[in-house]
């Protein structure tokens, strides 16, 4: 499975990320926001389309950079997973979370003390200091 997200970092140095709903596979962790790419879809479009889907913004693709895979082997009751981290320099109109979800705002040091799922303890050491 390929999944696709986003790392977008506001001008006083916080990241977006978004608290995975109850009932759902990584339930109340922290993780950027993405989603899984869909059959004959790019991974850039992919990211565009869930960042307008789950935050209700606009990303060009020229304002999208590769940053970094995490993977994981399929363990059971999830297929395996390739997670692509992609910094988004700049977006249009305000994150807002959409459906019910919980988005935050959060700083390097605050970062490092969030529950996040094991693939998102790894990305997260490639972000930009
Ligand atoms: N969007 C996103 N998904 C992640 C991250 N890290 C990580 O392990 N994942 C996992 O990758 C999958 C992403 O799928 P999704 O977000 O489109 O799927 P979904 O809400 O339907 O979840 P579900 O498959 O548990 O029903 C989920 O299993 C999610 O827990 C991340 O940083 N962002």
């Amino acid at each position: 499975m390929a999944v696709v997200a986003g790392a977008l970092r506001r001008p006083d140095g916080r990241w977006l990320l978004g608290k995975r709903p109850a009932g759902k596979h990584h339930a109340g962790l922290w993780e950027f926001p993405g989603g899984k790419v869909e059959a004959g879809e790019s991974p850039e479009h992919a990211l565009i389309r869930e960042l307008a889907e789950e935050l209700g913004i606009r990303v060009d693709s020229a304002a999208i950079s590769h940053l970094a895979v995490a993977e994981a082997a399929a363990d059971g009751d999830h297929p395996a997973v390739v997670i692509t981290l992609y910094t988004v320099a700049r977006w249009g109109g305000v994150p807002t979370a959409h459906d019910g979800a919980e988005i935050a705002w959060f700083g390097p040091a605050a970062m490092v003390e969030l529950p996040m799922p094991p693939l998102d303890v790894v990305l997260r050491t490639h972000l930009p200091g």
